[in-house]
């Protein structure tokens, strides 16, 4: 009488994420490579100086920013709300390396918006700076209640 030898076990096959994801995430750097690359805030700092001798040369053929700034400061701003928006919608929907492409992308523009508006990095820092220690919530109720300063603004202090 035949033996009935029992079917070896079937091995769960790991769920790949779609090829979209995964093209994505080739794309991000990972933990250690990030460390090697030593990367921090002071690229943002290079990058208004490259953008800014973009503006300087003109050069059309050859930058994109120089290309996208000879399209008007209309243009400049449209394409940050764009980028904003793309960031938006990544972060919403939880997907971590997109919205760090897509926020890399906002910051390039945020950077060729400063570039354009003759505004330097480091203005903006002094700002951050000032902000340094003050609650959101206490300068919100601190506000004066009604009235339009001359930055035509009832937003910050
Ligand atoms: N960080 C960036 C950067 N991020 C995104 N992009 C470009 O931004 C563009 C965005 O593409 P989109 O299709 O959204 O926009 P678009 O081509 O303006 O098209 P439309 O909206 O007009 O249809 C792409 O061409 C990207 O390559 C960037 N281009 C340049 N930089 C940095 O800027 C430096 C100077 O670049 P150039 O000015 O090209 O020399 C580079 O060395 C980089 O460090």
């Amino acid at each position: 009488m035949p033996v009935a030898v029992p079917a070896p076990p079937v091995k769960a096959k790991a769920k790949k994420p779609p090829k979209s994801v995964r093209s994505v995430e080739k794309r991000i750097l990972k933990p250690l490579d990030i460390a090697a690359a030593g990367g921090d805030a002071t690229v943002l700092d290079r990058l208004w100086q490259t953008v800014e001798q973009r503006r300087l040369s003109g050069d059309v053929n050859h930058s994109h920013s120089a290309r996208l700034m000879a399209r008007g400061t209309a243009k400049v701003a449209q394409k940050l709300g764009e980028e904003a928006v793309e960031c938006v919608i990544e972060a919403t929907q939880g997907h971590r390396a997109e919205t760090i492409l897509e926020s890399a992308d906002l910051l390039y523009h945020l950077v060729v918006v400063w570039v354009d508006a003759g505004i330097k990095p480091e203005e903006v820092w002094a700002e951050l700076q000032r902000r340094e220690g003050i609650s959101g919530i206490a300068e919100k109720a601190a506000r004066p209640k009604g009235i339009v300063r001359a930055a035509r603004t009832t937003k910050l202090p």
